[in-house]
């Protein structure tokens, strides 16, 4: 799905697809007044009605993608014994390696799953000892742990580098669109604990039957301020409509998703959208399961960071839609759910959202793809 001609499109596109807008920001940096302001008003659109955008111009080679995706790959053709000496101590801490079949992502929201999620992944991310004279806590700026492997750490963290340039690019361009000072999520973020998600759906053991209750990875809403998600052409990811259906997903050549995370829905009271997505087991146009790559770049703020209701979003006489909270607070409430398996009770209308949405979809390798027609907006 995608347009591949640049339109923006607020609802779904003629054939009942929801459509991803393809938005350019290389005229960000230097464009006119003019220009910034209708780059703005697109991403301030997508960003009510879909919470996802596809991204081009955002200066990031294709090669430099190349890099990093052969990096990914020598990582998990390590021989899986080697792969778990990479596990981290507990799973509260969101580094080092995670075997296929011991996450669910839904816990992050509260709903239980039936079967664990499919994907392996490896975090890396933000340390404390990268922001000396701050005294930040481990337990949210843990060390990373690396894969002795020659030129692996290099190329994540070029990558990172490079994602984490754009995701907050785009933090300078939403608060244009919020009608805010361009600086405005500066201190939000100063000392950001952003974490690269390395993600591989691998294909299946032969004695694992897929079954409906099996995701490649669970529904969840991202939980920080923004994420770039870089995605193998593969079909698997979803997003979910305001109406309770799922859309496939499929960014054009070249582009990069950015989608935004609850801190974004959570500062503007759901004008903006934490999009529910997930991913089914990822398979090609015959419907065969087949292998699948991706890595999102989360930017999830300072961990300190208050995060409550922008005051232009509450309209009068009405109470915010979300408690205030901390990054550090609703990130551990998160990955307690996910990682460690401790339902999180505190993100009901994620949760509300998700068994408000249409649970059928078809077997891989059979017929029907669970696209849906005449969606209003995604949840
Ligand atoms: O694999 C994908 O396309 C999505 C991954 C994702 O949603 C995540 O890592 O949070
Ligand atoms: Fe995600």
């Amino acid at each position: 799905m995608g347009s591949s001609d640049g339109r923006t499109g607020d609802r779904a596109a003629a054939d009942g697809v929801l459509d991803v807008p393809v938005i350019d920001i290389s005229g960000w940096e230097n464009g006119t007044g003019a220009a910034r302001a209708a780059l703005a008003t697109e991403v301030d659109r997508a960003a009510r009605t879909v919470g996802f955008l596809q991204v081009r111009g955002h200066g990031i080679p294709e090669d430099a993608a190349g890099a990093f995706a052969d990096a990914l790959d020598a990582f998990f053709a390590l021989p899986m014994a080697e792969k778990r000496r990479l596990r981290a101590p507990s799973p509260d801490i969101n580094r080092g390696y995670t075997p296929p079949r011991t996450e669910k992502l839904s816990l992050s929201l509260g709903v239980p799953a039936a079967a664990e999620d499919l994907f392996e992944a490896f975090n890396v991310g933000a340390e404390a000892s990268s922001f000396p004279g701050l005294d930040l806590p481990e337990a949210h700026y843990p060390a990373n742990i690396w894969p002795s492997l020659p030129g692996f750490r290099p190329a994540v963290d070029e990558w990172c580098r490079r994602a984490g340039g754009l995701a907050r690019r785009m933090t300078g361009i939403f608060a244009h669109a919020l009608g805010l000072p361009e600086g405005h999520f500066a201190p939000f973020t100063d000392h950001s604990l952003d974490v690269l998600r390395m993600n591989h759906y691998p294909l299946p053991d032969r004695e694992l039957t897929l079954d409906r209750d099996r995701m490649g990875m669970g529904a969840h809403t991202d939980y920080g301020i923004v994420t770039v998600l870089w995605a193998d052409r593969v079909p698997g990811l979803q997003i979910l409509d305001g109406d309770g259906g799922w859309h496939d997903v499929l960014p054009e050549p070249g582009c990069l998703l950015v989608n935004l995370g609850d801190l974004l829905a959570r500062w503007t009271n759901d004008r903006w959208r934490s999009t529910m997505h997930r991913v089914l087991p990822p398979t090609d146009e015959r419907g065969r399961v087949v292998r699948r790559r991706s890595a999102a770049y989360f930017h999830d703020g300072n961990w300190d960071a208050e995060i409550s209701c922008l005051p232009g979003c509450v309209p009068p006489g009405t109470a915010p839609r979300y408690p205030p909270t901390t990054v550090g607070r609703h990130l551990a409430e998160k990955l307690a759910g996910s990682r460690a398996g401790r339902r999180n009770e505190n993100s009901p209308r994620e949760a509300a959202r998700l068994r408000a949405a249409r649970s059928e979809r078809p077997l891989p390798g059979t017929a029907g793809d669970g696209v849906n027609s005449g969606p209003s907006h995604v949840s």
